[in-house]
């Protein structure tokens, strides 16, 4: 079964690192000085929770050409990343190929095989110009939450922070046989990897933190402990999060808990810099359209007023476009 990780960055590298350290297929797509790292000397690993550093021997390229068409192509880029390599993903694409969606976010096939009105339709805030939906093709994907917190902290070197976990599921939430071997893989590889027969509920779930949580801390500079504990922020990140939960739930999803308890979970998170917050202090481009620009372009679908959002986007675009990174 051949696997390739494209963008293997901090998420893809740990999962890329843990499926070659367990014998599976695997190839990675990097760039840049994290590729040639990799290329001269493995890819290390370290594992806060198990105190474990190794250095696994991955087979890494730039182009995809090189490494032929694959069963399964784990795209673990950041989500406004992906749009523009659609094309230099077609080497890797054949018949049976599946597309595992691995990015935060509303992800770009949200109503593919949802059923109802709203079948098929398309996220320009995701996937502008279809260029997923026509490149890939929806009825390849097989969706993905991605928990587990990593990071790049040199070239070559992933540090594995929390989290093991990477639910997956069908579009129409049937427990195929595609998302079964690849769970099973995930699984050998010492990977959570549970096939969710409602994954867009877990979409939102994360969503909701993402959504709030992200913009908050890249506009004031504040950590998840204080963030969702200041009664200001605190107030603002529920307000999203209300707004948030009436799409999704004119889309049908059910939520486990309510935004207090998210809250809360977010707080004990302790001292975090979102990825935002990091991104924006790294000078790297940030994640807005899929994280808070898609639940917009939600309401806007379903007819839901988002003041809140509507107010924190229009903050943080403009945070991220003085600062050349939207
Ligand atoms: N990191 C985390 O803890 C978590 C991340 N996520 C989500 O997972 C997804 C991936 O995030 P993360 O791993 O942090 O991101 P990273 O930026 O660490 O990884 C993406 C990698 O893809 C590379 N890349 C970008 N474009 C190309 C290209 N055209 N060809 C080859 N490589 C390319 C990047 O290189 P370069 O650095 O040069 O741009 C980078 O190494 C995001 O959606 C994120 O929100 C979800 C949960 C936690
Ligand atoms: C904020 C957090 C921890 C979850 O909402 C996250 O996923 C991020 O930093 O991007």
């Amino acid at each position: 079964m051949k696997i390739c990780v494209f963008g293997a960055g901090a998420i893809g590298g740990y999962m890329g690192a843990k499926l070659a350290q367990a014998g599976a297929e695997v190839s990675l797509v990097a760039r840049g000085p994290h590729l040639a790292a990799m290329k001269a000397r493995g890819l290390r690993l370290i594992e806060e929770e198990t105190g474990t550093d190794e250095t696994v021997p991955v087979r890494v390229a730039e182009d995809a050409a090189e490494l032929g068409e694959q069963d399964y192509v784990i795209v673990t880029l950041k989500a406004h990343s992906v749009p523009p390599v659609v094309g230099r993903m077609q080497p890797l694409i054949g018949e049976g190929t599946t597309i595992v969606s691995g990015v935060n976010g509303v992800p770009w096939w949200y109503f593919h095989k949802i059923g109802g009105p709203l079948e098929g339709t398309r996220l320009a805030s995701v996937d502008p110009g279809d260029a997923q939906w026509t490149g890939f093709g929806p009825d390849r994907v097989l969706g993905c939450v991605v928990y587990p917190a990593a990071e790049v902290i040199e070239p070559g070197v992933v540090r594995h922070i929390e989290g093991n976990r990477f639910s997956l599921g069908e579009p129409d939430g049937s427990k195929s046989e595609r998302a079964t071997r690849l769970s099973q893989a995930l699984a050998a590889a010492g990977l959570k990897a549970p096939v969710r027969p409602k994954l867009r509920d877990e979409i939102w779930v994360k969503l909701w933190g993402n959504l709030s949580f992200n913009p908050i801390s890249a506009l004031t500079h504040a950590t998840l402990d204080v963030l969702c504990t200041d009664p200001g922020t605190r107030g603002v990140a529920r307000a999203m999060m209300l707004e948030a939960q009436v799409i999704a739930e004119k889309l049908g999803v059910k939520f486990p808990i309510d935004v207090d308890r998210r809250i809360e979970g977010g707080a004990a998170v302790g001292a975090h810099r979102t990825s935002m917050l990091q991104d924006l202090d790294l000078g790297r481009p940030m994640e807005i359209d899929a994280l808070v620009g898609s639940v917009q372009e939600l309401g806007r679908i379903t007819g839901t007023p988002t003041p809140a959002i509507d107010t924190v986007l229009a903050l943080v675009s403009l945070r991220a476009r003085v600062a050349g990174l939207y």
